[in-house]
């Protein structure tokens, strides 16, 4: 295991969940101590989605200055804008509606009705992301590269974990694992409905400064425990999530109940 990878060990669902609201608040106001905004790449699914209310719940919020964050999206079920699926309106349910945000840093990915169809809601969030990435390129005085990256500063990229495996909607074995070259692509025969999906790739979601995979239950535990074994990302989606400075597996005791002894440290 890679020297950046960090294995946190929570007693149950709900802890986690606590906790990993809690330390995202610490880091973000870090982040804002040192740059004055922050950006967060959020998730879908369970836990993902009881982190963000977790935060809702914190007094500690209130300490972070919500309107100078930029919230992203690491992939979206691809239904209309009112489908309970949208992980966009679950994470608005849960947070977004319930702090001060700035919209024009609330970055969605679009919704089926929105767009006309899969190919243009790619389109439209590697359009977001690239104009974002743009504009901090022209704000960045020490920045010197002769053109702006295609991807903004990531700082907490959060993913969700499938008993598959997959993060984002990068699911084993199927096509958007293996894009290369591409921040975004769409999703068709999703294993898991919804059947169609956006999703940031792997070499985007690589990008993020940390990375924090958030996994809960004993359905989820072969895919902890093949992740961080490293098996390979093509059959083993998670395998391949790497932070810049830092990936964390933060996991309750019955998702690591298949990752091996020699892994485990316990750095809460
Ligand atoms: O469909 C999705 O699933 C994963 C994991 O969800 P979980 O409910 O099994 O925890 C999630 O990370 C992803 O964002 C979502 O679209």
């Amino acid at each position: 295991m890679s020297h950046n990878v960090r294995i946190t060990l929570h007693p149950s669902f709900d802890v986690l969940a606590a906790t990993t609201a809690a330390r995202l608040i610490t880091r973000l106001l870090d982040v804002q101590s040192e740059r004055g905004e922050a950006s967060v790449v959020l998730t879908g699914g369970s836990v993902g989605i009881a982190t963000l209310k977790a935060l809702a719940e914190s007094p500690a919020r209130l300490a972070v200055d919500w309107a100078k964050v930029n919230i992203w999206f690491g992939d979206e079920r691809f239904v209309p804008a009112d489908s309970a699926d949208r992980n966009a309106g679950q994470a608005a349910g849960a947070l977004l509606d319930h702090i001060d945000v700035d919209p024009a840093r609330v970055h969605f990915m679009a919704a089926s009705d929105a767009v006309e169809d899969l190919d243009a809601a790619v389109a439209d969030y590697t359009a977001q992301l690239a104009a974002a990435a743009q504009q901090e390129w022209e704000n960045d005085d020490d920045d010197r590269s002769e053109s702006a990256p295609a991807l903004p500063r990531f700082d907490v990229l959060l993913l969700g974990l499938g008993p598959d495996a997959h993060i984002a909607s990068l699911f084993p074995e199927m096509s958007g694992i293996r894009s290369r070259g591409v921040p975004v692509v769409g999703v068709v025969n999703s294993p898991k409905p919804p059947a169609s999906r956006v999703s940031l790739t792997l070499e985007a979601i690589n990008t993020a400064q940390e990375i924090w995979i958030v996994a809960a239950g004993a359905d989820k535990a072969a895919a902890v425990g093949l992740g961080l074994a490293g098996a390979n990302p093509v059959q083993v989606p998670a395998s391949g999530a790497r932070g810049l400075n830092k990936t964390l597996w933060l996991i309750d005791q019955e998702a690591a109940a298949k990752v091996p002894e020699q892994l485990m440290r316990r750095d809460t």
